[in-house]
């Protein structure tokens, strides 16, 4: 099915650390994966987390989810993290959403995408709207949104954030880049 969603990755306090890690670096709008900002595609606030520094942990917590999750669901090539770590924060004063869209691009890093995981960072009774799906063809598969749980899919696969109507969400992204699909 190229997803597969893992329980209880960070814990409560860990989640609310890693925002509060994310305030210091953050900008206004994410851009998308070729650095282009378009508003009608996305509208979040994103910033980047020091995966070498205070990120450290949260980094390696990443990794070994991934290590287990390729080894039990994917099987691919990956042999890099060369992306730092996302926080997107996705608000209901402006219906903040990510529409559908495929996280390997054209540039040379982007181009490596294997895999993306996806970390719910909010409580999801604090807000309405703002599910991660990803399009499987005939059906879409809606990440679960249990705070600390983690979704990990192909990043070929199309996927977006549907409006969020009430309250924020913020998520915690990370790429993991290999040769290219063949
Ligand atoms: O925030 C999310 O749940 C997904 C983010 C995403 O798809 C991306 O940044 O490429
Ligand atoms: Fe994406």
């Amino acid at each position: 099915m190229f997803t597969h969603s893992l329980p209880k990755l960070f814990s409560k306090t860990e989640t609310q650390e890693i925002i509060r890690l994310s305030e210091d670096g953050r900008q206004k709008r994410g851009g998308l994966v070729g650095g282009i900002r378009h508003d009608n595609i996305r509208r979040a606030e994103i910033s980047w987390l020091d995966d070498q520094g205070s990120a450290a942990w949260v980094m390696d917590r990443i990794v070994d989810a991934v290590a287990r999750s390729n080894r039990d669901a994917f099987q691919f090539d990956i042999t890099d993290f060369k992306e730092r770590l996302q926080v997107a924060a996705y608000d209901e004063a402006d219906e903040g959403h990510y529409d559908w869209h495929s996280d390997i691009g054209d540039g040379p890093i982007a181009r490596h995408r294997k895999l993306t995981i996806v970390t719910q960072l909010s409580e999801a009774e604090n807000y309405e709207g703002g599910e991660l799906e990803i399009n499987l063809g005939s059906a879409s598969y809606s990440a679960p949104k249990e705070l600390g749980s983690a979704t990990l899919f192909a990043s070929f696969m199309l996927h977006r954030v549907v409006p969020v109507q009430k309250g924020q969400r913020f998520s915690l992204t990370c790429w993991c880049h290999g040769p290219q699909f063949r």
